[in-house]
């Protein structure tokens, strides 16, 4: 008997006005998956992204999580089911300290509500002192000790996008969503950025799935790539198979010719 998957996208459609972003797109995610989507400009991955984060509503589908239906759902309750994002552009504060903002993300997912910090109060100190050891164990496995005690705004872009990455991290996910975490990198950042990612699966154990425009990155660590155009599914599975797909190629110089 096969394991059901973490993640099952059955029918997703969404339409703005009469232009349709995706359109009847189904996938599934396993646990423990390095899961890819790629696609031109304008083909829909973003839209998921807000599909499974609540942040859009699409007209029809399923999106099941854990067997949990999370369509209609709001952003806030799918981020409590376990569900993070990495954003592109980062969504950190740049007058905090790295510590603060990986303190605040943890926060922003396990909310204790002021009066019961006040009733208990000795659970709500065991429980800073818990998400504090949480925090400094994602300092140390992201090699940010450093910096730390720095602000965020002071920052290069390479570490800014490592520490974004913490701060989704810091939401202790079941299912983290990256998206394009090494846009703008150069290749050095792209290589380290890369072994935290395959860090994270293998160490962490955390399942993934990641929308990314560097095609040598999605190759080289995906376990599996679904590819979309114009908002539908053109091609899904191992990287050697997608990239040998004529449906792929011919999306991809289509939007080049
Ligand atoms: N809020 C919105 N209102 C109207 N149209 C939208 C909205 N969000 C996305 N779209 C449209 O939906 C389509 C898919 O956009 P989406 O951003 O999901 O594509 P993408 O594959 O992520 O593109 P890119 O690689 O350029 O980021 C595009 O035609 C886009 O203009």
């Amino acid at each position: 008997m096969t394991a059901a998957p973490l993640l099952e996208v059955d029918d997703l459609t969404l339409r703005f006005g009469g232009m349709t972003a995706i359109d009847q797109v189904g996938f599934t995610v396993d646990d423990g998956e390095l899961f890819a989507i790629i696609g031109p400009n304008g083909a829909g991955k973003t839209s998921i992204f807000n599909c499974l984060s609540g942040v859009y509503r699409p007209q029809q589908g399923r999106i099941r999580f854990r067997g949990e239906e999370l369509l209609g759902q709001r952003p806030d309750h799918i981020a409590r089911r376990g569900v993070a994002r990495m954003f592109q552009n980062i969504e950190l504060f740049d007058n905090l300290s790295v510590l603060d903002n990986l303190m605040l993300g943890r926060h922003q997912h396990l909310n204790y509500g002021t009066l019961s910090a006040l009733v208990y109060a000795g659970r709500a100190k065991r429980a800073e002192i818990e998400n504090r050891r949480a925090v400094e164990d994602i300092i140390d496995f992201l090699e940010i000790e450093a910096i730390r005690r720095s602000l965020v705004g002071m920052l290069p872009y390479g570490l800014k996008k490592r520490v974004e990455l913490g701060r989704a991290l810091a939401m202790a996910p079941q299912l983290l969503l990256l998206d394009e975490p090494v846009a703008g990198m150069n290749v050095e950042e792209t290589e380290d950025m890369a072994r935290f990612i395959l860090d994270i699966r293998t160490e962490l154990g955390i399942t993934m799935i990641m929308v990314e425009h560097d095609m040598g990155l999605v190759m080289d660590i995906a376990d599996r790539v679904l590819v979309l155009d114009f908002g539908q599914w053109i091609s899904l599975g191992p990287p050697s198979a997608v990239q040998n797909d004529p449906a792929v190629i011919k999306a991809y110089l289509g939007e080049t010719a």
